[in-house]
């Protein structure tokens, strides 16, 4: 089997702030694989941002700061890389965007000339003629009608959803291999949020880059991940493929991330209890006080380990370990879970 892409292993990244360290993401371990879309799900606060900022050290260091583990990028060690070292690989081998395309684009520029920027910067031998071919080319590949003249337009002759296929149309000019997207449909409305998704499939399946898929949406994952990392306050929960962790929850928290998406199990909006403090996590396992199967293994030393349950299907937490039966886990709805089909209506909150 091929090495992966993208390797994150045992990544911490603190925070240095007045009311102590917050950890933020405390040691996360993940694979992407060539061309698969890995989402990362979590409530708000959990870590997905963090992590995903970290992949290229786009966070602000300090306060950031990445004490711990390593981020393997084709066979490359992006954490020990300088700042000009990886300023070659962003942009142009990984290339992000964001939940509000609001902020990625300059007012006082043509959306033409912010895209061809990307392409001046890291493929210098293009001529202009080529690079506003390009950059027409482009934004026609990302659904902008009528491209040749709307290259000239400014960001704010642009709806919201046409801002944020200028700034995919930014992120895709130097054909990346990996494409890092951060809640990118959620400030849009909800048919907006189903093309700008449904866009970024059609051009994965075309360019055939590998999608980390930043979400609180749970809706949002089963229509367009291939595999699932569920983080819970800077720890990772479970992963699997979609179908592994939508049919078979494993982890009380996942289950219960499940349970909240409308017309599922209890039907409950939102998982009682609040998240952890940043600073002060609980020991154990982080997500033990709001879990109604805690034990007392589960309210001392670390996060359980990442045990296997089947395949590539992995859980953090005791019930699957030695002297334990998962089969205590008995999930409220779990029979609901076995449906397949969530949609991405009424996720939002
Ligand atoms: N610059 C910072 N200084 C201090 N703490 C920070 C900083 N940036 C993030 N954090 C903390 O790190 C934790 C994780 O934040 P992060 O933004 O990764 O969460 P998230 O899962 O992306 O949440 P959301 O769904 O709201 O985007 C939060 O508790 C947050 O307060
Ligand atoms: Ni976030």
């Amino acid at each position: 089997m091929s090495d992966p892409l993208l390797s994150v292993e045992d990544l911490k990244t603190h925070f240095h702030t007045e009311d102590g360290t917050a950890y933020a993401v405390d040691g996360v371990s993940f694979d992407v694989k060539q061309g698969e879309t890995v989402a990362i799900v979590g409530e708000s606060g959990s870590g997905k941002t963090v992590t995903s900022e970290s992949i290229t050290k786009i966070l602000d260091m300090p306060p950031g700061e990445i004490v711990e583990g390593t981020v393997t990028f084709d066979g490359m060690d992006l954490t020990s890389m300088t700042g000009k070292e990886l300023q070659k690989i962003r942009g142009n081998r990984i290339s992000h965007i964001f939940q509000n395309p609001q902020n990625g684009l300059n007012p006082v520029y043509k959306v033409g000339r912010q895209i061809g920027e990307t392409l001046r910067i890291h493929r210098s031998d293009m001529s202009k003629k080529e690079v506003r071919r390009r950059v027409i080319e482009l934004l026609d590949e990302t659904g902008i009608p009528e491209a040749s003249a709307r290259v000239d337009d400014y960001p704010h002759e642009f709806s919201g959803g046409m801002k944020q296929r200028v700034l995919i149309a930014m992120a895709l000019a130097c054909d990346p291999d990996l494409l890092i997207a951060d809640e990118p449909t959620t400030a849009l409305d909800v048919t907006i949020q189903a093309q700008i998704l449904r866009l970024l499939e059609d051009i994965q399946e075309e360019m055939g880059m590998s999608i980390i898929f930043v979400t609180h949406d749970l809706g949002v994952v089963s229509e367009i991940a291939d595999r699932v990392v569920v983080m819970y306050s800077g720890k990772v929960m479970e992963t699997g493929t979609v179908e592994e962790v939508f049919q078979n929850p494993s982890h009380p928290y996942t289950n219960a991330l499940i349970e909240c998406l409308p017309g599922r199990g209890r039907s409950m909006n939102r998982i009682p209890g609040a998240l952890p403090s940043v600073t002060n996590p609980p020991e154990g396992c982080r997500f033990h006080p709001r879990c109604e199967f805690a034990t007392e293994d589960c309210r001392t030393g670390d996060q359980p380990p990442r045990h296997t349950i089947e395949g590539s299907h992995d859980a953090s937490c005791v019930y699957y370990g030695p002297g334990y039966d998962a089969s205590d886990l008995t999930f409220d709805g779990a029979q609901n879970a076995n449906q397949q089909d969530v949609t991405t209506d009424g996720g939002e909150r």
